[in-house]
């Protein structure tokens, strides 16, 4: 396939070339390490590997539209309150046939963005489908975050915004729309999603709980629900 995955994370410190692997260094704040599994789940031809390849390369994949065979992942850390967090990036295939693979997989999955499509309608009818397969397969306590990826597409566009925002709050999760091939929200839902992951395993006993749906729309108002 295509990503090229990327295993054995490994931390420097830069200092003396000692390295730190696995589980959370204790030596100082910004040697923290917090490891996390993020899924990405939504129909075929959605944009999935091409969000991902946004949010890790900064480029559009143009061209022709190779399916995800099975699933592949890539690392990103990002540096999340003087914290580094490993996103173990999991994309998996939206065709059917590879749909057993994809289960397999959400158990381990500590968050998921649940991808539809802004010029696909059906793909956006699924979502409802997508939401009861990952109630049924996928942790408790998971987090969801859905995303109206394409919104470039103005002409194309067959599902509004506010369709999306609809359904997000009818299952009680935080929305908003992407696009792989501008860039918006990319960098936005995946540092909205390590910060709630940040948090949930490194919470400081002072802190206050993050509340990722209101760290979200705070973001999009302030951005004017529109930055790349
Ligand atoms: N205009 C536009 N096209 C996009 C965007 N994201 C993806 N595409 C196009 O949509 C097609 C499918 O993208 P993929 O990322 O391969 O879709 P996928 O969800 O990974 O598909 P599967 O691997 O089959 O599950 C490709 O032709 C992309 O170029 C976007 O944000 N805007």
């Amino acid at each position: 396939h295509r990503v090229q995955s990327e295993q054995n994370f490994v931390l420097s410190d830069g200092k003396n070339g000692n390295k730190h692997c696995g589980s959370p260094p204790s030596l100082s704040s910004s040697l923290r390490l917090s490891v996390s599994q993020v899924m990405l789940v939504g129909d075929s031809g959605v944009g999935k590997t091409c969000l991902l390849v946004r949010f890790k390369d900064g480029a559009f994949l143009a061209g022709s539209f190779i399916s995800t065979v099975g699933i592949d992942f890539r690392n990103k850390v990002m540096s999340i309150d003087a914290v580094k967090v490993k996103l173990q990036i999991w994309d998996t295939a939206g065709q059917e046939r590879f749909r057993s693979v994809t289960h397999a997989y959400y158990r381990d999955a500590n968050a998921l963005l649940l991808l539809y499509d802004v010029t696909n309608k059906a793909s956006f009818d699924n979502i409802r489908a997508w939401l009861t397969e990952i109630h049924e397969y996928a942790q408790q306590d998971v987090v969801v975050m859905l995303l109206g990826n394409k919104a470039d597409s103005t002409h194309d566009r067959v599902v509004k915004r506010e369709e999306g925002e609809k359904l997000a709050k009818e299952f009680g999760v935080p929305f908003m729309e992407t696009s792989a091939k501008s860039g918006l929200n990319v960098e936005l839902a995946f540092t909205a999603v390590a910060k709630e992951l940040k948090h949930r395993t490194m919470k400081e006993p002072d802190e206050p709980k993050f509340q990722l749906k209101e760290y979200v729309d705070k973001e999009m108002r302030t951005a004017g629900c529109c930055r790349s």
